[in-house]
């Protein structure tokens, strides 16, 4: 087979699913120099802040909202359904696209849904369960599904059958030396290097109940010489830490460059969103993951192998409070000899080639 020409990737909404297009897209780019790359997304998503940043062709298409459950019906008729999809195969007929790859988001729909019905190949790439219900309606229309861990093929009847293949994680994490980078990262966020780092991140939109907790537990911290690093996230309010602590409290509102967050910190404190859980095992970060309680239980199964694996620890996001932070966190942030072991832990359950073997799997498609 000859070099990829171009490709249409498509997913949108938060983080968790426009970084892994951005690290395929990447990979892409690496194995062929001339590729054509257009992504497709919905005009308010994040896509629109992260994908031009990370210089990539980014096409608008109609928005539409899909129901929390899957209702194939839509697919026949709304009109506006008909013309997301009408925009979105113009862009495939103008880049002359190859393959349609999908990582969910509602933007997805009307992509997988335009590739059908030009007979190109798609590729869909899901890391939840169960899957999102944008990848649900591509799975009627393609058996070529991928998937970023283990426990989907177990746990969702609609995987059984999908490639494992890991999660394309940006090179800036997997290949990161994160005691190399530790004393620059350390430095530009102002911290010491003699205590140990917390590292807080509710995923790419920021936890509200995460953010509180510490906040509040921010004097225990400090007083048992804990510095606090801490991602607001991108869709919440500010919170307040007292300004007279004795050691660091860093608050800043969103990471683009989240490995130096990752090379700062000794221990994370963050939710189970697939692509956080992806990173920090990829990076042997111990992590105590807060579940979002609200969403199928989708990140505590996330969570669940990596805490079996012993590689962090799983609380109720209704049992994060100042006293779990200080009778927990507090003794595990400064026991070196512990987080070393949940760190290997972590790592052994982690992997790095998510977006090598993406790409693997997609050749395969459009061979
Ligand atoms: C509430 C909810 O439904 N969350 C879902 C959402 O989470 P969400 O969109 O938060 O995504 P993840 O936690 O999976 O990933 C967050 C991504 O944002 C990056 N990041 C975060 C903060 C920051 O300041 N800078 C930065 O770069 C992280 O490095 C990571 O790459 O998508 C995930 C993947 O489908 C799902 O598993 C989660 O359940």
């Amino acid at each position: 087979m000859g070099p990829l020409r171009s490709v249409v990737l498509a997913g949108g909404g938060t983080g968790g699913h426009i970084y892994p297009l951005l690290a395929f897209a990447d990979a892409l780019r690496r194995h062929f120099p001339q590729i054509r790359i257009t992504t497709l997304g919905s005009p308010k998503g994040m896509e629109n802040q992260l994908i031009p940043a990370a210089g990539y062709d980014l096409r608008s298409i109609p928005a539409f909202q899909l129901p929390r459950s899957l209702n194939l019906d839509l697919l026949r008729t709304p009109d506006r359904m008909y013309r997301s999809a009408h925009a979105a195969g113009e862009i495939i007929d103008e880049v002359q696209a190859e393959v349609v790859v999908g990582f969910g988001g509602y933007v997805s729909v009307p992509a997988y849904l335009a590739a059908w019905r030009r007979e190109l190949p798609i590729v869909i790439h899901e890391v939840n369960v169960p899957p999102g219900v944008a990848n649900r309606m591509g799975m009627k229309f393609t058996k070529r599904v991928a998937v970023g861990f283990p426990h989907q093929l177990e746990q969702a009847e609609a995987l059984r059958n999908a490639r494992l293949v890991g999660v394309p994680l940006r090179t800036g994490i997997t290949h990161m030396d994160r005691p190399a980078l530790r004393p620059q990262a350390l430095y530009h966020f102002g911290l010491r290097p003699d205590l140990p780092v917390l590292f807080v991140s509710g995923g790419s939109s920021g936890a509200r109940t995460i953010n509180l907790a510490v906040a509040a537990a921010a004097k225990r911290l400090a007083h048992a010489g804990i510095q606090v690093l801490h991602v607001q996230g991108g869709r919440n309010d500010p919170f307040e830490v007292p300004n007279d602590l004795p050691v660091p409290y860093v608050v800043v509102p969103y990471l683009s460059d989240m490995q130096l967050g990752y090379a700062a910190a000794d221990l994370m404190l963050c939710r189970g969103g697939a692509i956080t859980v992806a990173e920090t095992t990829a990076l042997g970060l111990p992590a105590i993951y807060v579940p979002y309680p609200f969403s199928n239980q989708e990140q505590r199964r996330n969570a669940l192998p990596v805490v079996e694996a012993g590689g962090g620890l799983l609380v109720d996001n209704s049992e994060l409070t100042p006293d779990w932070i200080e009778r927990n966190i507090v003794p595990l942030a400064r026991d070196r000899q512990r987080l070393a072991q949940m760190g290997t832990a972590a790592a052994g359950y982690g992997r790095r080639d998510g977006d090598e073997q993406l790409l693997r799997f997609v050749l395969e498609a459009v061979s």
